[in-house]
């Protein structure tokens, strides 16, 4: 209720004693009587906020008027359009496009809004807006009625000199269009201000592997170098915001330039993205001969396995000897080393015979049956074949190994084997490119073997690719090692300050990650200035 309301009660008390002092009208109890009533309902409409309610009322009820059902490829929608008046004032000029542009900004940064937003701008007859909101009609009209009232009140009052008025639609046009305009016209750009980010900010370098376009007012394709793979790349996110196919880009350019790349391939999601690269799955895996290397390799086999089987250090002792004695006979098999364990290895004291066949327990675990098949002397690859074998794009499923501590030994095994071609073979003409799928669960704090690897293959053009939705899980140092990170949206906290301690993020841009859409990252690479973000492209 307006102040404005109240200053007629003196205003009308005044007039009153004027009129008995000039003897106009007489002194009665009756007109007293109406002045008082009148005064008790003007405090009465105060108190209550009357005019507020009917005011809502009003709304609601032209709202509700406005609102039409609409089908469009046999599907209802709820439209109502709003003309976008400008309100005149005596304030001298005013940015009508600034304030709508921060309105649609604050609208558009909304995750919960369930209406879809539409601005229309035409040119002729003369130039004007009209702004729609729709939703399908699934949504129940209540709902669409009640956001729409809360929406418009919003831009108001975020642009206080911006009217919205319902109008009539022509349904009879592509998209329902209001058929009257208003007097202000936009002409924004509803990209420009997401994120907060300002074009000015971001200083884009030369690339040679597009990965998609900058987000902000200039959307100018943005890239990393295929040089600087080989310090690896680390691309972290939530499920499903996009890290397979972000990894999917780069795999296929790589490969396009003449890289071997090599997917370890954790749930099978690749086969899809990447149909020209070799597959290799259940019908047709890679068996793996881990004897035949030098002692160095022996013992690290012990500590790949006593990592998988989370052995204790007699325990690993006794494999080591176990994989010795194998790696003399040239043969190997589970079932031979298990037999060797079983026989050769002296059990004299409980204490030894505890340790033994705890060790056998977890053996049996992991290696009978399809453990069996994955690992052979007689038809596996040595570390050297399988470098071999791999060249072009190569994709290993890993996901048809149900039992999960032997897909973990099976791809921490590749991936030994791998890195030890490399290092032995020295061959510094190809260009091998490893992408390391749910990477926490080989690169946790214990495991030493392959963080170790990785220092050696400085020298090799070898690049790694980790990929991780928990990089809280993830060694530290492995992460702070990648000087490529592509940070798609991460919801947890924990996995939030990690990645931000890692490259040093503003507060403003913590805030952010959890707030990505599918698809866009923040990316970090030698060729930028700045961190900057990022829509990456759909794999084609
Ligand atoms: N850049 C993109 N543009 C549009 N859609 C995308 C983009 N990236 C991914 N998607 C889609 O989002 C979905 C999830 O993508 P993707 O599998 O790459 O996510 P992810 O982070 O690897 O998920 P997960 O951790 O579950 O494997 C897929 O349907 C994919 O097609």
């Amino acid at each position: 209720m307006n102040q404005k309301y109240l200053a007629f009660v003196p205003f009308i008390i005044g007039v009153y004693l004027l009129l008995i002092s000039l003897h106009l009208i007489k002194y009665n109890n009756f007109i007293i009587f109406i002045t008082i009533i009148f005064i008790a309902l003007l405090i009465l409409i105060y108190k209550l906020n009357l005019n507020n309610r009917i005011e809502k009322i009003m709304l609601k009820s032209v709202i509700t008027n406005s609102i039409y059902e609409i089908e469009i490829d046999n599907q209802k929608y709820y439209f109502i359009g709003f003309r976008i008046i400008g309100k005149e004032n005596n304030e001298g000029k005013i940015d009508y496009n600034s304030e709508l542009q921060l309105a649609i900004d604050t609208i558009r940064r909304n995750k919960e809004r369930h209406l879809k937003i539409a601005i229309v701008t035409l040119l002729d007859p003369s130039p004007g807006s009209a702004i729609i909101f729709y939703a399908k009609k699934d949504n129940d009209y209540e709902s669409f009625r009640n956001e729409t009232i809360l929406t418009k009140n919003m831009i108001e009052s975020i642009a206080p000199h911006i009217t919205l008025e319902p109008v009539e639609l022509k349904t009879d046009t592509v998209f329902p269009i209001p058929k009257l305009l208003g007097s202000v016209s936009y002409g924004g750009y509803v990209g420009q201000m997401k994120y907060d980010i300002k074009a000015n900010r971001v200083v884009i370098g030369e690339y040679d592997i597009e990965l998609g376009n900058i987000i902000d007012a200039t959307e100018l394709p943005v890239g990393i170098r295929s040089n600087d793979v080989f310090r690896h790349i680390g691309i972290f996110g939530s499920t499903g915001s996009g890290k397979s196919n972000t990894a999917a880009i780069i795999a296929d350019e790589l490969y396009k330039k003449g890289f071997d790349v090599i997917i370890l391939d954790w749930h099978g999601e690749y086969k899809n993205l990447l149909p020209k690269f070799n597959l290799y799955n259940n019908k047709n895996y890679l068996v793996l001969n881990p004897i035949n290397m030098d002692d160095l390799t022996t013992m690290d086999i012990t500590e790949l396995i006593g990592d998988v089987l989370e052995l204790t250090e007699p325990q690993k002792f006794i494999l080591y000897l176990g994989l010795e004695a194998l790696n003399q006979m040239k043969e190997f098999s589970f079932k031979s080393l298990l037999q060797i364990i079983s026989a050769n290895i002296p059990d004299n004291t409980y204490m030894q015979r505890d340790i033994k066949f705890a060790l056998i327990r977890k053996i049996i675990m992991i290696f009978s049956g399809l453990g069996e098949k994955l690992f052979s002397s007689e038809s596996g690859y040595t570390y050297l074949d399988l470098g071999e074998k791999l060249r072009g794009g190569n994709i290993i499923d890993l996901s048809f190994i149900r039992n999960i501590k032997l897909r973990k030994l099976y791809g921490l095994m590749i991936l030994k084997f791998l890195l030890e071609y490399v290092i032995e073979t020295k061959n510094r003409d190809r260009k091998i490119f490893i992408i390391i799928e749910e990477a926490q669960n080989y690169f946790s704090q214990v495991n030493t073997v392959i963080n170790r690897a990785l220092q050696e293959i400085r020298k090799f053009n070898v690049g790694l690719c980790i990929i991780s939705q928990s990089p809280s899980n993830v060694d530290q140092e492995v992460i702070k090692n990648t000087s490529i990170k592509i940070i798609h949206s991460i919801k947890s906290n924990v996995d939030k300050k990690v990645i931000a301690d890692s490259i040093s993020l503003e507060k403003e841009e913590i805030q952010i990650l959890d707030k990505l859409d599918v698809g866009e990252a923040l990316l970090v690479a030698p060729n930028l200035r700045k961190e900057t973000l990022i829509k990456v492209k759909k794999v084609a």
